[in-house]
């Protein structure tokens, strides 16, 4: 079987710049108490990133910060060197456009077939017809659904609507690529497969974000770094992601 065309092109264009950077960003719903603490980390353009921790630390708040569902209760976050609190509404959906989601609970269009769901980011990027039809066909190829194309999302497997959602979520391309839980619902050698297209998009450049609990998945990138939340804080044993020197306005 052909691997889509994603990893096949270019080179590893990273650049050690943070694409994303967390200043003292904390996070509370409602009149709640925080559930993201003092977070204060930078990714590198280009980079690999597993995000692990207990259920409940706080991960899918953390990628919701990280794909603009959900805005701080204190701190400042930049994503591709902007600041996000100060972005007019008009300027959100064009950063959104350079962020590929992969949601825990898929979030397919219920009314589009599989090649129509993975279809609709080109489609709302203008991409002619011709090239969808060999991109998407390529892509649902690869991710073992070619002939699952016309089905609607209520008649696929769980594991099927995992791999249209991953389909749909990196086939623009996008600059950095956040999934929550993306292998929960397929066997080990689907995970595998599934990552080498996450691997594949990293060295066209994707930063790549991955909140996890599979540890196979894990060992089978080694040279990704891994944040680690536990109670809404991150661990960094490691030193490896900067925290600034000072807190602002000290
Ligand atoms: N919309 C919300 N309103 C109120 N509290 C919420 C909301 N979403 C999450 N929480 C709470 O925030 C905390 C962190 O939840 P989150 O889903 O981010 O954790 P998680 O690490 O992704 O967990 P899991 O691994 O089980 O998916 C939990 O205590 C959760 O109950």
């Amino acid at each position: 079987m052909r691997r889509p065309s994603i990893g096949l092109q270019g080179a590893r264009t990273a650049v050690a710049s943070g694409i994303v950077q967390f200043e003292y960003v904390g996070l509370r719903y409602g009149m709640g108490a925080e559930i993201l603490r003092d977070l204060n980390f930078s990714l590198r353009e280009g980079g690999f990133y597993f995000l692990t921790g207990p259920s409940g630390a706080g991960k899918t708040s953390l990628l919701k910060l990280l794909y603009l569902a959900q805005s701080p209760s204190r701190g400042a976050i930049r994503l591709f060197g902007e600041n996000v609190s100060s972005l007019r509404r008009a300027d959100l959906p064009a950063l959104r456009r350079k962020i590929g989601v992969v949601f825990q609970d898929f979030r397919l269009a219920g009314h589009l077939s599989a090649f129509d769901n993975v279809a609709l980011p080109l489609r709302i990027a203008g991409v002619s017809e011709s090239e969808i039809a060999s991109s998407v066909g390529e892509m649902l190829d690869w991710a073992g659904l070619a002939d699952r194309a016309s089905a609607r999302p209520a008649t696929l497997s769980g594991g099927e609507q995992q791999r249209v959602a991953i389909a749909r979520a990196v086939i623009g391309r996008p600059k950095l690529l956040v999934a929550d839980e993306p292998t929960g619902n397929v066997d080990p050698d689907m995970a595998a497969r599934l990552l080498g297209l996450f691997e594949a998009l990293n060295r066209i450049g994707t930063t790549v974000v991955i909140a996890t609990h599979d540890i196979q998945l894990i060992a089978r990138m080694p040279a990704a770094e891994i944040m680690r939340l536990d109670k809404g804080r991150l661990a960094d044993p490691t030193g490896m992601f900067r925290h600034p020197p000072k807190r602002p306005g000290l």
